[in-house]
């Protein structure tokens, strides 16, 4: 493959004797993985019946390499979001930001969101996850990434990371920056990175992550942890992005990672180098705490090039509950008290310097996306909207699965967090799209079956991988089955939605009515193989 000449003699410069080892990564297949989405499945149902042979990625708990002969996106599991296609080396910054269910979780950098399925696994239906990208574009694919793979304590942001600061200053348990890159470590995989990385210097992704970083310091509690990502292999994008901010933020500090599994250490005399390049600056205690970052490098391993630091912000766990405890009642189901509203509203002002920021071509188109009026939030439902809700549950469901707390225009949604937490941010989903009000009903959406579970509902067509009808609902059919192939709770009549299951998991709804399924499959999800 073509690679670009002042790429290739930095790389000989640096890896000295390794060199010709990596040159050879480049004429090697490039590894393929899934990662099962245990939100909605369990992890040996899956793998039990995969038509190919997958081995288990050393670094993950859940993540899978499958062989090259091997479609996963042309297999039913992939349309029920039962595994997330994604690149074995890109699954190791969420593992090392070691979510625990109820954590309170932002992910600044999402689109198209295959770490925020990650993350959302890791909460385990608990907690909140704020996922946010600045391209608007890019944040299509990331709501159809939450919907999909189930995370429904999600709210989905276009902001700039500034703005989301100001709006969470010391709010969140993890932060993950899984940076806009000059992505070096992906020309292997995709050879369009290389025309990229002829257009743009190292240096100027170097500034943007210093802006994103400079945010997300603010946005972490105390005691929390910031896991920093990218898939380059420059120094300026790596060690030395984590030097400069070590010097900047004092009460950060990199919290050493195991060097297992092939990961390769940071190189602290690399940061050196381009420090002095380039006049920056950085202590060299900062400098030298590099070194506990890591590196994965794809001759050392079977994965693309990346790089992640893990960083811990001084701070006690007590500290954190009360600068959270706003939002913490609301996730809880319970009315805040006044005393925790005003601690909520406090917080929000407490960190408001704007920053400048730089960026290339596309980032700085999205930031002139971004000066325009901001839309006004979501609201809270009135009453006709809370009954009508609640008559659809009623009458289809055998328990509401969440209650609708926010709307925006005629769309109803669960918020994990009081809603005025999002006054003024550009919110594009502020929680789980529960379905919406047309003519005087509710309507529900097929986000709602794709975060249901078969408990919930009075009727259920369980379907499994060899059903004659599971490829047929997925290509929008129409259904006709006997009302005994329907599974029937509280003494339910069989008209009425239905919620179309594969191995347990929701695919989407039906209407079923005299033997016949109407399909409620989304036209733009379709089957098309
Ligand atoms: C490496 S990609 C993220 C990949 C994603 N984490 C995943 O696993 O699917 C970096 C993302 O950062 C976004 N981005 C660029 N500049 C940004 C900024 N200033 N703030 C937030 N996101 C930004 C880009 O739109 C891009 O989607």
């Amino acid at each position: 493959m073509r690679l670009p000449t002042a790429f290739v003699n930095a790389m000989k410069q640096r890896l000295g004797e390794e060199f010709e080892a990596f040159m050879k990564s480049y004429e090697e297949i490039v590894r393929a993985g899934i990662r099962i989405n245990t939100i909605k499945t369990e992890m040996d149902k899956v793998i039990a019946h995969l038509p190919y042979p997958a081995a288990s990625i050393p670094w993950t708990k859940d993540g899978f390499y499958t062989p090259p002969e091997a479609r996963p996106g042309k297999h039913p599991f992939y349309y029920a979001g039962l595994y997330y296609i994604q690149e074995p080396s890109a699954m190791s910054p969420v593992e090392l930001l070691d979510v625990q269910p109820g954590d309170y979780v932002l992910d600044l950098c999402a689109a198209p969101g295959g770490k925020s399925v990650q993350i959302g696994a890791g909460l385990e239906g608990q907690g909140l996850l704020v996922t946010n990208d600045i391209h608007p574009d890019r944040t299509k694919a990331l709501v159809r990434n939450m919907e999909l793979y189930g995370v429904t304590q999600s709210i989905v942001l276009n902001e700039e990371p500034a703005r989301i600061a100001n709006a969470f200053p010391a709010f969140f348990d993890k932060v993950l920056v899984d940076a806009p890159c000059s992505g070096e470590g992906m020309f292997r995989k995709d050879p369009d990175m290389v025309r990229a990385w002829e257009r743009e210097p190292v240096t100027t992704y170097a500034q943007m992550q210093q802006d994103i970083l400079d945010s997300a310091a603010k946005l972490v509690a105390p005691g929390g942890r910031l896991v920093y990502s990218t898939c380059t292999f420059s120094p300026e994008e790596n060690e030395a992005s984590i030097a400069r901010f070590l010097t900047k933020h004092p009460d950060y500090k990199v919290i050493p990672i195991e060097l297992k599994h092939g990961f390769a250490s940071g190189r602290p005399e690399w940061a050196q180098a381009c420090m002095e390049e380039h006049g920056w600056e950085a202590d060299n205690e900062a400098i030298e705490a590099t070194r506990h970052t890591i590196r994965l490098w794809p001759h050392r391993l079977q994965g693309e090039g990346h790089y992640v630091a893990v960083l811990g912000r001084a701070g006690a766990r007590e500290e954190r509950e009360e600068l959270q405890g706003a939002a913490a009642c609301s996730l809880q189901g319970h009315p805040c008290t006044k005393e925790q509203s005003h601690a909520g509203s406090a917080l929000k002002h407490r960190e408001s310097k704007k920053h400048a920021r730089k960026g290339n071509k596309e980032d700085k188109k999205a930031m002139r996306t971004h000066s325009g009026p901001v839309n006004k939030g979501p609201r809270l439902p009135d009453v006709t909207e809370q009954d009508l809700y609640s008559a659809f549950c009623q009458e289809h469901l055998r328990e509401q699965p969440a209650p609708m707390n926010a709307m925006m225009n005629t769309y109803g949604y669960s918020c994990p967090l009081p809603i005025e937490r999002l006054s003024g941010l550009r919110v594009v989903r502020p929680g789980w799209f529960l379905g919406t009000f047309k003519s005087g009903r509710f309507e529900p959406s097929h986000a709602m079956a794709l975060g249901l579970k078969a408990v919930h509902m009075k009727r259920v067509y369980p379907l499994q991988v060899d059903s004659d009808t599971l490829i047929p609902y997925l290509r929008g059919d129409t259904l006709t089955i006997g009302e005994e192939q329907l599974v029937l709770h509280s003494g339910a009549a069989a008209k009425g939605y239905v919620l179309i299951t594969l191995m347990d998991a929701p695919l989407g709804f039906g209407k079923y009515v005299n033997g016949m399924l109407k399909n409620e499959y989304p036209a733009a999800w379709r089957w098309n193989s």
